[in-house]
């Protein structure tokens, strides 16, 4: 995998995790202040509701115990036969049921279960008692209940099975001086009205509903789950709040805070909220206790219609950008600084690996890249002076020794093999020239017996002198070799038959002269003149037979065949 793969993989990886981290810190923070806000909203809400249901209902609850409290209506419940009492009980009651907001009471006695009532339109107006409740009667059950359980003051919503309409009753123990129950009286607020103006507010993502002080439904927007008559109803069988809420915890979460409101009304924030799940989504639902009615106010608000998390979308949009955008950035930077350089850089050395000395096209680079591309300058340089050194040398050695290969070492002349390239040569060029070159065979007489008599040294001398003579005696371009033992070649170029007569008597002649000082040494001499189209080895051979001829006819002699 390449450098730069490795790396855009890494960075990737590297915003993605970062990505995912900030991701989940955005969620985090955004879930805080939705339900920071929520929260404020729900107890606003709670507050604003509340006092929408107990504005109406407190007046009228306070009128129903002034109803309760009428000396007039307790002395007629003690004597309800007495006609006079009861003609200043019927006036009291009308004169209450015109204050009451209804525009209706009930008036329901004790001992002998009376029930008396007149509604809105007056219809009961000169008699006012319509039947006698009955304890046996499942729809009579809340008047012994309340009255069992002593309760001064009731809130019910419940079916009225004789007026045929449902009403939000207020229910009012009616005492006499020394507290004995003489009946119980109230009004009821026609539901449907009440639940329009209460409950039924068109506010997308809030509703509002009223429990009592067991959890069961009483004000709701679906008529359905109102628990009707749920004070005369056993546990269990009651329409409660769980309802309402997906998730068992949820309820139990619910139940918990009612539970801490109700034992603690005065005590602790007023409205407590709350997280729950309604039909699969999450709402924030805010608690409050009415002490005033023993019910509880509970707000649910929508969390995900009243601040979706799609309002954080231009945020999110941003955030996404910002991160495509660094990463650009990033590869951008990565590439000019140091991918590209080390691409440069890799080109560079291959060159030189190659064996390419010639200047890089490598950009100066910043900090340590421009460093190293310094390092790999200087490098790349030494490089190249060190192996033109190198090349050098082996090119001076190679010449030396090739120079040594064809010399012969006492005599300091060019050796047998260097004279055999060296004819070979020659060869070829009279062949192509077509003009001659003459060839010298000399041999010193009676060698032998100069290193016998005078010593091994003396004739290595005698060699050294011979060459020396040939070296002087010879024109530039003519050279001289040792063939090997006491025999040395001539080749003389370019050349013809007097000319190489006349030099071959002039080396027999100076030899003679200049060796011959020391100690009486001759030399014979066999010549002759290329042939064109002749071999080496013929020609080799006809200077050998001159040169026989010579030692032939007695030695210090030089014969030349032409
Ligand atoms: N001192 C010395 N002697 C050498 C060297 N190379 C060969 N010789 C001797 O040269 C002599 C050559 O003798 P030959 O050419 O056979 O015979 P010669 O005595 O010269 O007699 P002719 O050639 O017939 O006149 C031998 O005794 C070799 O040992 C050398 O490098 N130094």
């Amino acid at each position: 995998m390449s450098l730069k793969t490795r790396f855009l993989l890494l960075a990737a990886a590297l915003v993605l995790l970062a990505s995912a981290a900030a991701w989940i810190v955005f969620h985090r923070i955004t879930e805080g202040i939705i339900e920071q806000w929520g929260e404020r909203i729900a107890t606003i809400q709670v507050q604003y509701d509340s006092g929408r249901l107990l504005q109406p209902l407190e007046r009228e609850i306070a009128l129903a115990r002034q109803m309760a409290d009428s000396l007039v209506l307790e002395r007629w419940a003690a004597n309800p036969d007495d006609p006079l009492l009861q003609s200043q009980a019927f006036a009291e009651m009308e004169s209450f049921r015109r204050n009451f907001r209804d525009n209706s009471y009930f008036v329901a006695l004790r001992d002998s279960g009376a029930y008396y009532h007149n509604n809105a339109d007056n219809d009961y107006a000169g008699d006012p008692f319509r039947y006698f409740l009955r304890p046996d009667r499942p729809a009579d059950a809340w008047f012994y209940r309340l009255i069992e359980e002593g309760r001064d003051f009731h809130l019910n919503v419940n079916p009225d099975v004789e007026l045929g309409v449902t009403k939000l009753w207020i229910d009012v123990l009616m005492r006499d001086a020394s507290g004995e129950i003489l009946g119980v009286i109230g009004t009821g607020m026609e539901l449907e009205g009440f639940l329009e103006e209460i409950i039924d507010i068109q506010q997308p993502g809030i509703t509002t509903l009223f429990v009592d002080y067991n959890g069961a439904i009483q004000l709701y927007r679906d008529r359905r789950l109102i628990d009707y008559g749920s004070f005369v109803k056993p546990e269990g069988q009651k329409r409660t709040l769980d309802l309402l809420v997906d998730l068992p915890e949820d309820a139990a979460a619910l139940e918990t805070v009612m539970r801490e409101l109700r034992n603690a009304p005065d005590q602790g924030p007023k409205v407590r909220t709350v997280f729950v799940t309604v039909e699969g989504k999450r709402h924030l639902a805010g608690v409050a206790f009415l002490p005033s009615i023993g019910w509880f106010e509970v707000t649910l608000l929508d969390l995900g219609v009243l601040m979706p998390l799609s309002s954080f979308t231009p945020v999110a949009v941003v955030f996404v950008l910002t991160l495509l955008v660094t990463l650009l950035l990033f590869h951008l930077v990565l590439r000019r600084q140091i991918l590209a350089p080390v691409s440069a850089l890799e080109s560079a050395m291959a060159r030189v690996r190659e064996g390419d000395f010639s200047p890089a096209p490598l950009t100066s680079g910043h900090g340590e890249m421009g460093r190293l591309i310094t390092h790999f300058r200087s490098m790349a340089e030494a490089i190249r002076l060190n192996t033109r050194e190198l090349e050098q040398r082996v090119r001076e050695r190679t010449e030396e020794l090739e120079r040594l290969a064809s010399r012969d070492v006492l005599t300091g002349l060019m050796n047998r093999r260097g004279m055999q390239l060296r004819l070979e040569e020659e060869v070829e060029r009279a062949s192509r020239e077509a003009s001659p070159f003459g060839l010298i065979w000399l041999d010193l007489d009676h060698f032998k017996k100069v290193n016998d008599t005078l010593g091994h040294a003396a004739g290595d001398r005698a060699l050294t002198t011979v060459a020396d003579v040939l070296q002087e005696t010879l024109r530039p371009y003519d050279q001289a070799a040792r063939w090997g033992g006491d025999e040395f070649l001539v080749l003389l170029s370019p050349c013809d038959a007097d000319n190489l007569l006349r030099v071959a008597e002039r080396l027999r002649h100076e030899v003679k002269a200049q060796v011959g000082r020391a100690s009486p040494i001759t030399i014979s001499i066999g010549a002759c003149l290329s042939i064109p189209g002749e071999s080496l080895d013929a020609m080799l051979l006809r200077a050998d037979e001159a040169l026989y001829q010579a030692k032939d006819e007695g030695r210090n002699a030089a014969r030349v065949l032409v």
